[in-house]
């Protein structure tokens, strides 16, 4: 898949470690930055990974910040994406069985690397289920 991550310096360790295992894994990998742990302002980062997500330069994106939560406002912000702030595989797995998430954000302050690597390996391997959610999906959708 091609994947889109991008991360503030409190999500940087870990967009690394995330990027590093999606490439071995085989994946395309386009990263926004940031490209190193000095201090920067998420929103910017945020946005540019969503927008790939948005416009089709990406199938999903992965970003991180301290909590996960201000990426995922910013993301949630772009048309056509839907982001989820998840802390475990089973938020990752709901996020696309139902919401047909497209961008999963993580946090760098809370979640140990393994415990990233599981989220976004459910996250891509989960599908959406349709039917109903796509119904539900179509109604919360915005233009890209
Ligand atoms: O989690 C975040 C946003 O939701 C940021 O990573 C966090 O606010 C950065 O804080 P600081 O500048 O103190 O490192």
């Amino acid at each position: 898949m091609r994947i889109a991550v991008g991360s503030d310096h409190a999500g940087f360790h870990l967009k690394e470690h995330v990027k590093a295992t999606l490439v071995e894994a085989g994946h395309e990998v386009l990263d926004v930055g940031t490209a190193t742990a000095d201090s920067v302002d998420y929103p910017s980062y945020a946005r540019e990974a969503a927008e790939l997500v948005a416009s089709g330069g990406a199938e999903v994106g992965v970003i991180a910040c301290g909590s996960g939560v201000g990426v995922s406002i910013v993301a949630n912000k772009v048309g056509g994406v839907r982001a989820v702030n998840a802390h475990d595989p089973a938020e990752a797995e709901m996020s696309r069985r139902h919401n047909d998430a497209n961008v999963v954000t993580l946090s760098g302050a809370r979640l140990k690397p393994e415990q990233a690597d599981a989220i976004v390996a459910t996250f891509l391997a989960t599908d959406f289920e349709g039917g109903r959610h796509a119904r539900r999906v179509g109604q919360i959708d915005t233009p890209a």
